[in-house]
């Protein structure tokens, strides 16, 4: 199989450039863009945000594993945007890599608290107490275990990006 006969799913950190990243992918490579975030509001009829106003952390998880798990990864083939906790699903992560290749937008620290100025409120699946330092390196651990590419690029314009994600892809 090569690749483009694959879809192509995105992980990282909130702020990573999955969402941006991936529809000008999609775009660039003539694919169906889909954000698994968007599912999720679609089928609970609530923001995030109201989701975990609403709800633990975890049941956004829990919603965020069946959406991974229900996605058509059957033709036309997609680039899948996912949300920065997908990686907490063992199953859904299974599932996608099964037909995808799965990509980490690794960005670090500084770049990433530059990215997002709006920790408490924007709507991050963690645990009340947890520092963004701990979530990083708690994720950057799940981001590696289920990546087959990882591009390191926070210096880089998107289009920049997007361009080195093609080279990147057609190399696997
Ligand atoms: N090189 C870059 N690649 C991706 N996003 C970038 C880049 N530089 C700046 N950004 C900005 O960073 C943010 C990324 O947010 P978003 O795409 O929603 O990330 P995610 O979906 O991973 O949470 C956007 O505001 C985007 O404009
Ligand atoms: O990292 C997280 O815990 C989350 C990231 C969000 O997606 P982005 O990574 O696209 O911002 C979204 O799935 C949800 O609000 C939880
Ligand atoms: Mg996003």
């Amino acid at each position: 199989m090569t690749t483009y006969q694959k879809n192509i799913v995105l992980v990282g950190m909130p702020g990573s450039g999955k969402s941006t990243l991936g529809v000008l992918l999609a775009k660039e490579l003539g694919l169906e863009f889909v954000d698994t975030d968007l599912l999720i509001q679609v089928r609970e009829g609530q923001t995030l945000q109201e989701i975990l106003d609403q709800n633990d952390y975890l049941f956004l998880r829990a919603v965020e594993e069946s959406v991974l798990l229900e996605v058509d990864c059957a033709e036309p083939k997609k680039v899948i945007a996912t949300g920065g906790s997908a990686v907490y699903s063992d199953s859904g992560m299974r599932y996608l890599k099964q037909h995808s290749v799965v990509i980490y937008l690794n960005v670090g620290i500084e770049e990433l608290r530059r990215r997002i100025h709006n920790y408490d409120a924007r709507g991050i699946a963690r645990r009340p107490d947890q520092s963004f330092e701990s979530l990083l390196e708690e994720r950057d651990a799940l981001y590696k275990k289920y990546a087959d590419i990882t591009l390191t690029a926070e210096t880089l314009m998107p289009s920049e990006c997007v361009d080195r994600l093609i080279q990147l892809i057609s190399n696997v």
